[in-house]
């Protein structure tokens, strides 16, 4: 047997949890709860207004680089996140890895006005519809972590909900298998999650291959303005960010800085 990837050894936790949540509340209880949630921002046209988008990312630790930053109040910093002007705020909810968890979700869904994106390891849909409780607008699916026809249905049920899909890939194979779906936003994360190596020329290697319809986003290795107008050049929509943003010491100006440099005429436009 091969031995398992980090990607694998973080969905065995996530599955465990998923069946300890769905054990206190059942999934026709859960449905019923998601029908009650306030309804959903649409995503896509926020990530459509002009200038690069920043998805600014809620992240405490990852697999990677262990703890990041100390997040005591996740409500705080998505709203310095907001008032920088991040289009979308991502929060991350895998708590044995990352340290994050669904109370961040409604904390930070409290607090700010802008879209919300619940970014775990989905692997069924119980999540999609927890997510939808929690309030969130949109909903991360991992490619390389499900098998294709699980991928449709999964993706099928995010839209059924009023919610949009952030669909992330790593390689053309993966992006062929997004947009197979039906993916109307693809993520492309320059880390693979196999290795945990980041190599920011995975965008632009895959961004060209996607149908102009298609909303695009570079995920991970950010660092400052420099890597977004990098991102932008190669065709992204909007950039997601956490590492870069949660250790800056200035969550807000840090987001401001991106948000200008994506604003300016300068900056590269995808073209459609
Ligand atoms: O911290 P970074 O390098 O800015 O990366 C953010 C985001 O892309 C990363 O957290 C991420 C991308 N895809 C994921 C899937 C699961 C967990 C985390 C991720």
């Amino acid at each position: 047997m091969n031995t398992p990837s980090v990607l694998d050894s973080i969905i065995e936790g996530v599955r465990a949890d998923v069946a300890a949540r769905e054990a206190l509340v059942d999934f026709a209880t859960l449905k019923k709860q998601a029908e009650r949630a306030a309804a959903p921002i649409d995503v896509a046209a926020a990530l459509r207004e002009p200038g690069i988008g920043v998805i600014a990312e809620v992240k405490r630790s990852s697999p990677s680089k262990g703890a990041l930053a100390q997040i005591d109040d996740p409500a705080h910093l998505a709203r310095k996140y907001e008032e920088g002007g991040a289009r979308v705020i991502s929060v991350l909810t895998e708590q044995r890895r990352f340290n994050g968890s669904l109370a961040d979700l409604d904390s930070v869904r409290a607090a700010v006005s802008i879209p919300v994106l619940r970014k775990d390891f989905i692997v069924g849909p119980y999540q999609i519809h927890e997510a939808r409780a929690h309030g969130a607008d949109m909903v991360l699916l991992i490619v390389a972590a499900l098998e294709q026809n699980v991928l449709s249905s999964l993706l099928d049920r995010v839209e059924s909900l009023g919610m949009t899909a952030l669909v992330e890939v790593h390689t053309e194979e993966e992006a062929d298998r997004a947009l197979q779906a039906g993916a109307s936003v693809v993520g492309v994360n320059s880390r693979n999650l196999k290795t945990l190596d980041v190599d920011r020329d995975t965008f632009g290697r895959i961004a060209p291959g996607l149908p102009t319809e298609v909303i695009r986003v570079a995920e991970s290795g950010v660092r400052g303005t420099a890597d977004l107008l990098a991102y932008a050049g190669a065709g992204a929509d909007a950039v997601l960010v956490g590492e870069g943003l949660v250790t800056s010491g200035d969550p807000r100006a840090a987001v401001s800085d991106l948000v200008t440099a994506g604003a300016h005429p300068s900056c590269p436009k995808p073209a459609r």
